[in-house]
């Protein structure tokens, strides 16, 4: 598993899920490549077998979404730094139950000792997504991490997902600006990237949403007889102790635009609808998006693809030689 730390030549992508030309770059001598391409292999055999899909991509954006592009200095300003696995970040109540995901991603994590926290993270994130049928993202890696607790973001950057809100916004679309500007993302972004709700639940016992469970989740995804879909032949989450809660969709270990169908529809009070969800069909700015992708599943995986990538790479500060590539 030990690789040489010596420079190499590596193929460059542009953050686009179309095939690009690539273009050779020289890749740093900090970044292990041999270890990350281990890492990603056995993290997409992983997630997928144990249906932790949802979570691992839950956790990426908490780290990243810390963001506050009004700060220079790094790490205080936030975003895709590894923070979230420290005392305070991990415990602000936003976190709620993703302790879960570093308790199984730390394990994995000592066998890759050069990758970086903030790398792990963000590659779970994206390579549960592809797991999950989604788009193959285009990664870069060579974050660095943030060092200790004292080097946590404050409590408060990730969104609320009802009234009221901390920031005192007067409705959700208002909320979701002004967290995601502060981001330096856009609505097109906010649209989009609502689309991970596409994968997982909300659970009462952890955000305070959803029901304790519903005819999709008490199961397994898509396995309710009441499922339009029918049965799905993916792996079926292990029941977990405790509470199953709403899913948005009803086959919620599948990435595809169905999110958006359901907001849309509102056809089933067992799929779940946050206000901030709802807003994307409201919204006058925020509309012509959604409607996009409930129509348009290629579109919606190839705009995804771009906001994800600025996502996972938020307010990171990058080893010397980096990014890179894997592929
Ligand atoms: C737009 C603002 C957002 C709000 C207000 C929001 C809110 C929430 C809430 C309340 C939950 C339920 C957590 C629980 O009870 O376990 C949740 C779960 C989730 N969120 Fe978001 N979210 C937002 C954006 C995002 C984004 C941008 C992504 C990824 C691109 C994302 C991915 C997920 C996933 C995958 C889950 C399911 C986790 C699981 O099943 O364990 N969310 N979100």
């Amino acid at each position: 598993m030990q690789s040489a730390r010596v420079s190499r030549t590596a193929r460059h992508t542009r953050p686009s899920c179309r095939p690009q030309r690539a273009v050779a770059v020289r890749v740093s001598a900090k970044v292990n490549v041999e270890q990350l391409k281990a890492l990603k292999a056995e993290l997409y055999n992983y997630i997928n077998s144990r249906g932790c899909n949802p979570i691992s991509v839950r956790l990426g954006w908490h780290d990243s979404g810390t963001y506050d592009k009004n700060i220079a200095e790094f790490p205080a300003r936030g975003g895709a730094n590894g923070s979230i696995r420290f005392k305070p970040e991990i415990d602000h109540g936003a976190n709620k139950g993703l302790a879960i995901a570093l308790a199984i991603l730390n394990p994995i994590k000592k066998k890759y000792p050069d990758v970086s926290y903030a790398d792990l993270f963000q590659m779970a994130s994206a390579t549960a997504i592809e797991a999950s049928g989604g788009p193959k993202i285009p990664m870069r890696y060579g974050r660095k991490d943030a060092k200790g607790p004292e080097e946590c973001s404050p409590d408060g950057r990730l969104p609320g997902a009802a009234h009221p809100f901390a920031d005192g916004s007067g409705s959700p679309a208002e909320h979701l600006r002004r967290v995601f500007y502060r981001m330096g993302l856009n609505d097109q972004d906010i649209v989009v990237l609502s689309g991970g709700h596409t994968l997982g639940r909300a659970r009462p016992e952890r955000s305070g949403f959803g029901a304790e469970k519903t005819k999709y989740t008490d199961v397994g995804p898509g396995t309710s007889t009441a499922s339009p879909s029918g049965a799905t032949d993916r792996p079926v989450t292990p029941k977990p102790v405790g509470q199953q809660g709403t899913s948005w969709t009803v086959n919620w270990l599948e990435f595809d635009n169905s999110y958006f169908k359901e907001i849309k529809a509102k056809r089933d009070s067992d799929l779940l609808v946050l206000p901030t969800d709802a807003c994307i069909f409201e919204d006058d700015q925020f509309r012509p998006y959604a409607e996009k992708y409930a129509a348009d599943q290629a579109a919606f995986f190839a705009d995804y693809c771009v906001s994800h990538q600025k996502l996972s790479e938020l307010g990171v500060e990058w080893e010397e030689g980096a990014p890179v590539t894997l592929d």
